[in-house]
Order: structure tokens, then sequence, then C-alpha cells
């Protein structure tokens, strides 16, 4: 069992803490999303992973050992950080050919890897000829060479259009049914809620949550229950006896807060009412990342007023 274990881990730069006495435990088999602020230390938490940065104290392990000390590392650990590490003279081949070579990775991967990240009719062009995306699957490529049970991706659907970006949401999701520990970063809620299975939120170098995603959403957002029926007055006194908080809309449409979609679908049911909508409102892992992160935020910009000033 291949895991990121991260131990007591703290950074300092000059008098400046980005990482801040971290522990946490990535494992396979999951896609781990890891969240934050900007600021917040998920970079520098991977580059210490990666050996591409010395802890001021604690440890970063892969596996139980440092990356420093991984024999051919690429078939230990896969990872994209700076899209634009790859030498803009070289053709993508090229590239990976001799990233294969260090590694000794099987050359027949470099042709694989450019198939799989949809690069293979341009792998023969210099990659200073790539857009921001093609330069994206390029690292994404990189990372699968070694096929490595541990794949760390910094930010890996920028840049990328729609298709890419499924591309690389089913491509997470199978690298953790495969088995494989699977570490993303992202800004992306929404693309976040999509992939990931657990996460790790960081807030000023510290560890904020450590916890599967559906918990993370359901301890922070009240689920909600909408329902439409034919007599919005009835649903009302149904909700006000049985001591159902509620939110009226229009057209007899009913907002049910901190319920559970069956029960109110019993309820109703029981009342005799005809309904002609009944939906749950599940929490977004914006609204539960928001709450969680709104007093860690060191880059923000002053709220706006929400009255006009007067002049
Ligand atoms: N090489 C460096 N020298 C000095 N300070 C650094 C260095 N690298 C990172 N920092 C500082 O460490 C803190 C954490 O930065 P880091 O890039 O790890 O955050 P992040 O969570 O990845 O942010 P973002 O979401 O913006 O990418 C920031 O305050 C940053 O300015």
């Amino acid at each position: 069992m291949t895991s990121i274990d991260v131990q007591d881990l703290t950074k300092e730069y000059g008098g400046k803490r980005a990482v801040d006495h971290l522990t946490f435990s990535v494992l396979p088999g999951r896609v781990t999303g890891f969240l934050g602020p900007n600021g917040a230390g998920k970079s520098t938490t991977m580059r210490l992973v990666l050996g591409l940065d010395r802890p001021s104290s604690g440890t970063a392990t892969v596996g139980g050992r440092p990356y420093a000390t991984l024999h051919e590392p690429l078939r230990h650990v896969g990872a994209l950080l700076d899209a634009q590490a790859a030498h803009g003279s070289r053709t993508a081949r090229d590239h990976l050919r001799a990233l294969a070579a260090s590694n000794r990775i099987p050359e027949r991967r470099v042709d694989e890897v450019l198939e799989e990240a949809g690069l293979a009719s341009v792998a023969r062009r210099r990659v200073k000829t790539y857009s921001l995306g093609m330069r994206q699957r390029l690292g994404i490529a990189a990372a699968l060479l070694g096929d490595p049970p541990v794949v760390l991706l910094d930010e890996p659907s920028n840049g990328l259009d729609p298709e890419g970006i499924i591309w690389i949401r089913e491509l997470m999701r199978r690298l953790a049914r495969e088995g494989r520990t699977v570490l993303v970063s992202s800004h992306l809620m929404n693309e976040t809620a999509s992939f990931a299975d657990h996460l790790v939120v960081l807030g000023r170098g510290r560890l904020l949550a450590d916890t599967p995603m559906r918990e993370f959403i359901h301890a922070r957002v009240q689920p909600r229950v909408r329902v439409r029926t034919t007599n919005g007055g009835a649903l009302g006194d149904l909700f006000a006896r049985h001591g159902i908080e509620a939110v009226e809309g229009e057209d007899g449409l009913w907002t049910a807060l901190d319920a559970r979609v069956e029960d109110i679908g019993r309820l109703t049911s029981a009342a005799g009412l005809q309904i002609l909508e009944l939906a749950a409102e599940e929490g977004t892992l914006e609204q539960a990342y928001l709450d969680l992160t709104a007093a860690e935020t060191e880059f923000a910009a002053p709220p706006t007023p929400t009255q006009p000033q007067e002049a």
C-alpha cells in the first residue's frame, strides 16, 4: 500500500511559515482533493513531498520513504506541478523519451501516454508551439509515464477545454479505481466535487479538514427540500403543525430547511396533498468550503459595500 504521509511538516521562507505543523495521509484507492485559499501552502506541501524543497522540520514520505531516496522516482510517483517545465525547443516525444530513459522506463510507454493524453498527432511538434492546454496534457502524460502508484497533480484542469476537463476527471477516477493514490489541488469547487472522494483542506499552512467529501459538505451545509403543490397554503400549514422551518416561494413552492426529502415526501403524501415537484437540494462543496475558509483567506478583496454610499 503506497500512501503519502506528511508528519508535523513545517516550511518557513525567511520569517514566514508557508506550512505549519501539518500532519495528514493520502491513501490509495481514492481521489483526494487538496483545497485551500491562495497562499495556503498546497504547492509548498507538494514540493516538499516531491523533494523539490527541504522541510524546516517534520517529514513527508511516499510509501514510507522520502522522495529523494527513491530509485527511478518516476516509477513511484508521477507529478504535474508546473506545465511550463518541458523544454520548449524539444518535441513532446523527445521530452518524454528523455524522462523515460533516465528512469529506465520502456520506450513504448512514451507512445502509450502520448496517445492517452490525446497528443499522438502532435507528438513531433516542438513544445514551444503548444497551447497552455496542450502543455498541461503533456505534463499529465509525463506524470503517467512510469505507471506510478502515486500521482500528484497541481491544478490539472488549468487551460484545458471542456472535453479535456472531462478527460482529466475520468482519468483521475480511473487511477483511483486501479488502487492508486491520487492527490489533486484545485480552486474549482464544482470540478473537485465531480472527482474527489476525500478532501484535505489547508488554511494559512495549517490543516483545516481531512475528511470524506460527503461528510465535509453535510457537516457544514443544511440539506433543503423543494416542494410545490397545488395548494401552497395547506402545505405551509402542514409544515407549521410539524414544526418544520420552511420558506414560501411563488406558485405554491416551499423550501423546507434542514429537511430530508424522504420525510417531506411521506408527510405530504400522508396529508393527501397533490405534489407537482419534490426535490432534495444538497449543499454544494463550494458552500461548505467558503463556510470553512472564510476566516483563513490571506488575500481577499475588501467586502463590497451592500448599501450605496451617500455623497
Ligand atoms: N520560494 C518561496 N519563497 C518565499 N515564499 C514562498 C516561496 N514559495 C511559497 N512561498 C510562500 O508560501 C506561502 C504558501 O504558498 P503556496 O504556493 O504553497 O500556496 P498555495 O496554497 O499553493 O497557493 P495558490 O493556491 O495560490 O497556488 C505563500 O505565502 C507564498 O508566498
